[in-house]
């Protein structure tokens, strides 16, 4: 049953239908719904009511397109914790390159008396949540007002205005800790991040926000640090500043120390602090090093849970070194966590490339029946990076391209390419298929793998070679042995230093039987070829690669492209993937997290090679920075048949 409950959730007014179990439904099969009608004109409407039978799809498509045209894009405005203000460098312990961070920014030792950020939340006593009632649930996704319970997306746009009404509403609060709050990732990255939901209304007003690391510094100092990173969006910078104070307001730091589990002590006691009597969810963000994580997780699990609502926890990328290490990292995990609980974040994955994968074959009567090797000769992935590792050396050398990108963002986007139909949206529905696809990848062999260093020739002092023998490009070929691929190659490719900055997937399909053109085609692999592509970067577009008669007499074919160009098509600034990958969590969705059998299976495509590479400390091809890779790139593709497109 749909029933659609019109309420002033927000100031511009949305709607949801319940279902008849009482919670708001979003992930009903989209494409059968005439809400999509609905909901795609009013999202350009700021005044329309936004229908939502508030599938995942509308959420995702109306919902997160309301919010793009209604409230993104990046300008810095004027405001108080940001940079450009005079600044005295704080004097802290363990100075390290981060402390750089703390001197360019206003910090309160800098400010002036009137500009002092006020101690709102981190002091507990001025600001203590209103309470909510909060029921248990077993789904932990699910929060119970005693009326019928809410999804967690409603549950965040209620927040907005039931924490304007009285208690007596359906809102228990929700914490964020960010571990590891002074690292690069947490600065450049998760902090912006939340900012950019906290102004979009996507957080509580009164969320927690805590960083956490073993430094020793105050809650301005970490105010300080993050605020320069912080930016507002260029047509909605109305009451940014205003709304950044707030932010930062609500951002405590939590000082670990050397001993994590009174950190994690701290950490709890500080949340309970302003949480909900009844109801507290929380979500640790964990951006530390890998080497850290079992510490900090297992001590975060034993002192820093709340019994009062769910506990979610992100874990980064590389999910371990190889297969053994990723699997004892995935049983501690499981020791103390449910697999729901456990969010293994790639940003890469929330960007719409990925989504579009799925949205182009699925709901798309075009594409779906061509997805097989009758019609699809090889599929490509290929992410390019013109810049080096920078100030992420150390990490990478110790990693490599391998387990930085191929692991996790390669295997999950062909995973995602190559799956069955699932289910249905459901995220289970959808990692079900995906780790079968995973599994039906042949182990990968040194045969059919390129490896890649940079070298820089470009500085005075001659060429410059890497330390180490760090793949800093890679090239292979996967075959997926089941009934819809057999034979077909999935050519993978990712480096650093290359001459173009791309992210693309690229779909080539195979030449016409019986071509009636064949003799004005001739030798053109271009007009031979029709390609579908989906491209993240340089601009972010779908294009399908066809062919056309060139105007006048005569008959000569043209390869053109039909281009969906999205800075034209969308004149709006688009998310970062962390907010959306973070604003998934919060809604408690975890179809572009991989699972850990996920996660294990990906690990067993790739670990052979990298033992393989390790022990017999295999050299890479050396090529130039700013070049096109290694030639080997090149006969891997001609001996199997696939020239790469992205020449
Ligand atoms: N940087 C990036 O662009 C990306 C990073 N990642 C992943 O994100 C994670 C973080 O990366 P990054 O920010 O670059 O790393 P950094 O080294 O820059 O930061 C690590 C943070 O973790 C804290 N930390 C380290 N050890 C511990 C510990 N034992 N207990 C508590 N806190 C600790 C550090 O502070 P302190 O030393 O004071 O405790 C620091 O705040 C890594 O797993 C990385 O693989 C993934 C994708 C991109
Ligand atoms: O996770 C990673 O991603 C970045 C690329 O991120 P983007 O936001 O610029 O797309 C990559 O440079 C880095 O090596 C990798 O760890």
């Amino acid at each position: 049953m749909e029933l659609a409950i019109s309420g002033s959730v927000n100031s511009i007014g949305k709607q949801f239908a319940l279902r008849s179990d009482g919670r708001i439904d979003r992930h009903t099969s989209h494409y059968r719904s005439p809400i999509l009608i609905k909901c795609l004109p009013s999202a350009f409407d700021g005044r329309a009511l936004l229908y939502a039978v508030a599938t995942k799809f509308n959420w995702r498509f109306c919902g997160l397109r309301y919010w793009m045209h209604d409230k993104l894009s990046c300008r810095k405005p004027e405001r108080k914790f940001g940079p450009g203000k005079e600044s005295r460098g704080l004097e802290i312990q363990g100075k390290d390159d981060f402390s750089y961070h703390l001197k360019t920014p206003l910090s309160s030792k800098g400010m002036a008396p009137d500009e002092a950020i006020p101690e709102a939340m981190c002091n507990v006593e001025e600001t203590k949540a209103p309470v909510y009632k909060f029921k248990e649930n077993k789904d932990q996704n699910v929060i119970s007002d005693g009326a019928g319970s809410l999804s967690k997306s409603s549950f965040l746009l209620k927040a907005k205005s039931s924490r304007q009404s009285p208690p007596g509403g359906t809102v228990s609060s929700l914490c964020i800790a960010v571990i590891g709050a002074t690292g690069e990732l947490a600065r450049r990255k998760v902090f912006p991040a939340l900012f950019a939901l906290y102004y979009s209304g996507f957080l509580p007003e009164d969320v927690g926000i805590f960083g956490y690391s073993r430094k020793n510094l105050t809650d301005e100092d970490l105010r300080s640090l993050i605020a320069s990173t912080l930016t507002c969006r260029i047509d909605h910078q109305k009451n940014c500043g205003d709304k950044m104070d707030a932010f930062l307001n609500r951002t405590c730091y939590i000082k670990g120390g050397e001993n994590n589990k009174d950190g994690m002590l701290e950490l709890n006691a500080r949340m309970e602090k302003i949480e909900s009597e009844y109801g507290a969810n929380r979500i640790f963000y964990l951006s530390v090093p890998q080497e850290a994580l079992l510490d900090v997780t297992s001590s975060l699990a034993d002192y820093a849970q709340t019994s009062k609502g769910w506990n979610r926890i992100i874990i980064e990328k590389p999910f371990g070194f190889d297969a053994i290490s990723s699997n004892q990292l995935t049983r501690s995990l499981l020791s103390k966590f449910e697999e729901k609980q456990i969010y293994r974040i790639d940003h890469l994955l929330g960007k719409n490339i990925i989504e579009n994968i799925t949205v182009l074959r699925f709901s798309n009567l075009v594409f779906e029946p061509l997805w097989c090797r009758a019609y699809i000769r090889s599929v490509q992935v290929i992410l390019s990076e013109d810049w080096g590792m920078e100030t992420r050396g150390r990490y990478f050398d110790q990693y490599g391209i391998i387990r930085d990108i191929v692991q996790s963002h390669i295997l999950q986007t062909i995973a995602l390419f190559a799956m069955e139909p699932p289910v249905s949206l459901e995220d289970e529905d959808i990692r079900n298929e995906k780790v079968k696809v995973l599994r039906s990848i042949r182990k990968l062999e040194l045969g059919d793998v390129v490896l890649g260093q940079y070298k820089d020739s470009s500085m005075k002092k001659g060429e410059i070679y890497l330390n180490t023998l760090t793949p800093t490009f890679f090239a292979a070929v996967l075959y997926i042995d089941n009934a819809r691929w057999d034979g077909v190659p999935f050519m993978i490719k990712a480096g650093m230093g290359l001459i173009k900055h791309r992210v693309e997937i690229r779909i080539q399909f195979h030449n016409v039987p019986g071509n009636l053109y064949r003799e004005c085609i001739g030798s053109s692999i271009d007009l031979a070829t029709n390609e579908l592509i989906l491209r993240d970067v340089p601009d972010e577009a779908i294009l399908v690669k066809v062919n056309n008669k060139i105007p006048g007499l005569g008959l000569q074919l043209d390869a053109s492209e039909l281009n969906l160009l999205y800075k034209e098509k969308y004149n709006e600034e688009i998310p970062d993937s962390y907010e959306h990958l973070l604003l998934d969590v919060i809604d408690g969705d975890n179809h572009l997290f991989m699972r850990s059998d996920e996660v294990a299976a990906a690990w067993d495509i790739l670990t052979p090679v990298l033992n393989e590479v390790d022990k017999n400390n295999v050299a890479p091809e050396i090529y130039e920075f700013g070049g096109r890779g290694p030639t080997g790139a090149y006969y891997l593709g001609a001996k199997h048949g696939v020239r790469w497109a992205d020449e």
